[in-house]
């Protein structure tokens, strides 16, 4: 079986959040996009959102060729698909939506052209039962915004061809991504079962009034949140065991896992807690604009980034290490 790696056009159906993050980084690697999204006027808000973003990309420096023109919106899903190499779905969070959308994406492809969900916890086996040629069709989880950040989860249906993972991972990674095969379909994949576990924590937090919203991002983003940008938890934790590594950091911190510490259950979205996130938020964010904050978060990201990879060349590893 072989599935088409070498990508010319890219396609997008769903321009929100994710897949006009999608459209961005497609475009900036040099490639025509062609998109669709049933919304009213959402040809316009995509527009904005990739001028939004083409600063910080070409600060991180684009492909020859690259150009905001290349993008056509079109109407129609078959117009969407027909012609592409590569096709990245980033409709709203819904099996019944999914499902029928892919049944009529799958329909429309070329039956070599790999198809992405960037799903954030659905199962592909579940909304791909009624696509043409499953066997090309993957998740692709991506991480917001989708231009910057490189990480992808693959995930394969029970009928995605082996081929097709090894070909997704060949085409995130000509997008200038860090493909992460996640080899079981469970639900939340990896990334997401990590970040919903400090989330769930975080929420009862603040129901419990322990702290506000600004407090808790300050206890992630001045400690544990700088560090994780270059290693994560596991590594992390040998070097806090200190000689003896991971050995004695068990002996000393694993019983704590038995003490009370976290809740696990999240707790019951009542309106107050709604509201006690909705205006701790409001503050923290204060007179911004979410682009403002967006091109803030944007410039802080490449700064990281720029700084993670000075520093791995240095001792000799590539980014992807
Ligand atoms: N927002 C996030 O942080 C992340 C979201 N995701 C996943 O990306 C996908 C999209 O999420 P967002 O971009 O956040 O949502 P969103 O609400 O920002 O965008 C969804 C877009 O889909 C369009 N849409 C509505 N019906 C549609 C249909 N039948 N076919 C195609 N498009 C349709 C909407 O008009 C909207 O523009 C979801 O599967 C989500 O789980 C993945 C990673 C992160
Ligand atoms: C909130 N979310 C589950 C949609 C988040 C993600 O899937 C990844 C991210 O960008 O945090």
């Amino acid at each position: 079986m072989s599935f088409i790696t070498e990508i010319k056009t890219f396609a997008a159906l769903g321009s929100g959040v994710i897949g006009s993050g999608w459209v961005a980084r497609a475009l900036a690697h040099g490639l025509d996009v062609v998109a669709w999204d049933p919304a009213p006027g959402a040809e316009a808000v995509l527009r904005k959102r990739i001028a939004n973003a083409w600063p910080t990309l070409e600060q991180q420096g684009l492909a020859a060729g690259a150009s905001q023109q290349r993008l056509r919106f079109v109407s129609t899903i078959e117009e969407c698909v027909c012609d592409a190499d590569f096709i990245q779905e980033s409709a709203p969070e819904r099996l019944d939506l999914k499902l029928d959308l892919h049944s009529k994406i799958s329909a429309a492809a070329k039956p070599n052209a790999l198809i992405g969900s960037s799903t954030s916890g659905l199962l592909p086996s579940e909304f791909y039962e009624s696509s043409t040629h499953p066997e090309r069709c993957v998740v692709g989880h991506p991480f917001n915004p989708v231009y910057l950040l490189p990480l992808v989860e693959i995930v394969g249906s029970n009928k995605t061809a082996p081929e097709a993972i090894e070909a997704a991972k060949t085409v995130y990674t000509a997008l200038g991504m860090r493909p992460l095969h996640v080899r079981k379909e469970v639900p939340g994949f990896i990334a997401d079962r990590l970040l919903e576990a400090l989330w769930r924590e975080a929420l009862h937090l603040v129901n419990d009034g322990v702290a506000t919203t600004g407090e808790i991002d300050d206890a992630i983003r001045f400690g544990a949140g700088l560090r994780w940008s270059f290693m994560g938890t596991f590594l992390t934790y040998t070097l806090a065991g200190g000689d003896a590594g991971m050995r004695h950091f068990m002996a000393q911190f694993g019983p704590a896992l038995q003490l009370p510490w976290t809740y696990l259950p999240a707790p019951e979205l009542t309106e107050g807690l709604i509201d006690a996130v909705v205006e701790g938020t409001s503050e923290q964010l204060g007179e911004r604009s979410i682009s403002a904050l967006e091109r803030y978060r944007d410039d802080c990201l490449l700064a990281v980034l720029e700084a993670v990879k000075t520093t791995k060349a240095k001792h000799g590893m590539a980014f992807s290490d």
